[in-house]
């Protein structure tokens, strides 16, 4: 099972309308190719790298054939605006409860680890000396 992977695509064909000429997008395409990861000829692995990220290069560096192209658009998503893309979420973890707030039981735990070996060797030494008295 894979989780939802896309990658960002930025457009290749210039945008024309007659009489007003071309000009390229600044859009990125986005593809979620999550379906496709098992059947992709090319490896899940080389997908999953091109993920979260512009893959123009990545995708036409392979020189994929006319078919491949046209497959894309099944995966196809809609656009997305570059600039409105957040910089690196850097997580930061909600802060956690405090449980242990009582430091008194603590404290008192930490005494009697100290206290009774001490005890029990002053006891055993009360015995000896009195025994030998004795
Ligand atoms: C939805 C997007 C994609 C589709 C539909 C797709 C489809 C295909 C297909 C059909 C092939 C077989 C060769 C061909 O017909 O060209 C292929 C091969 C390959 N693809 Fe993709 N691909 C996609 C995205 C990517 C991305 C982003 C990469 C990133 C590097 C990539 C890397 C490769 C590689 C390395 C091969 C193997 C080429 C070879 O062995 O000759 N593909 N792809």
């Amino acid at each position: 099972m894979y989780t939802e992977q896309s990658f960002l695509s930025s457009s290749e064909d210039p945008k024309c309308i007659s009489g007003l000429g071309c000009w390229y997008s600044n859009l990125f395409q986005v593809y979620n190719v999550t379906k496709f990861l098992e059947d992709h000829p090319g490896g899940d692995d080389v997908l999953l790298s091109s993920t979260g990220k512009d893959a123009t290069d990545d995708f036409e560096d392979v020189g994929h054939s006319e078919s491949a192209r046209e497959m894309m658009e099944q995966y196809y998503v809609g656009e997305i605006d570059p600039t409105t893309i957040p910089k690196k979420v850097k997580y930061t973890p909600p802060k956690q409860p405090h449980y242990n707030q009582d430091k008194t039981s603590e404290f008192i735990i930490k005494l009697l680890q100290f206290l009774v070996p001490l005890a029990i060797l002053g006891l055993a030494v009360g015995i000896r000396i009195y025994t030998k008295s004795g």
